[in-house]
């Protein structure tokens, strides 16, 4: 798991946050990469550009529970997720936990955008279809997911 922009997601012995340099070596994370900017400009709907940009590989039996993404002080912008290389599993719920949910196979170059009510919806990846795609060098599955973290302005 790594970052791209001015924020990234980190998670320690100290707990977990956002912050602007990587835990180990105190630099600032690279910038988002303009191809990835295009994506969010295109299907977000949302003006202020993503602060965070996390790299998250999954290798062979990988998973991402049910979870909400509601770190972010910005409550108003989605959140916009690539998927790279294996297909993956994921199961989008609905507010609450124990609600009713589906699942999609999210295939290499898949955009999912949780906007609107969906922003705070249950979602998590239950498997990673492992040589699904030769994309990854290993093989393996990578999520691209920009957010905006901190209120514009
Ligand atoms: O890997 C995915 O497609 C979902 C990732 C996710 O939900 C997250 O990073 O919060
Ligand atoms: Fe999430």
């Amino acid at each position: 798991m790594t970052n791209l922009g001015s924020l990234g997601w980190v998670s320690d012995q100290a707990g977990y946050r956002y912050q602007a340099t990587h835990p180990v070596t105190g630099l600032p994370w690279p910038a988002i990469p303009q191809a990835l900017l295009d994506i969010w400009a295109a299907v977000s709907g949302y003006a202020p550009l993503p602060q965070a940009c996390l790299v998250n590989l999954y290798q062979q039996g990988a998973k991402m529970g049910l979870h909400r993404d509601e770190n972010e002080e910005d409550r108003d912008a989605p959140v916009v997720s690539i998927s790279l290389g294996d297909s993956a599993i994921f199961r989008l719920g609905g507010p609450e936990r124990s609600g009713p949910t589906t699942s999609l196979k999210l295939t290499s170059g898949d955009v999912v955008v949780l906007g609107g009510s969906s922003r705070h919806f249950y979602h998590g990846i239950d498997r990673v279809l492992a040589g699904s795609s030769s994309l990854v060098q290993g093989g393996g599955r990578i999520n691209l997911t920009m957010r905006v973290v901190r209120r514009p302005g």
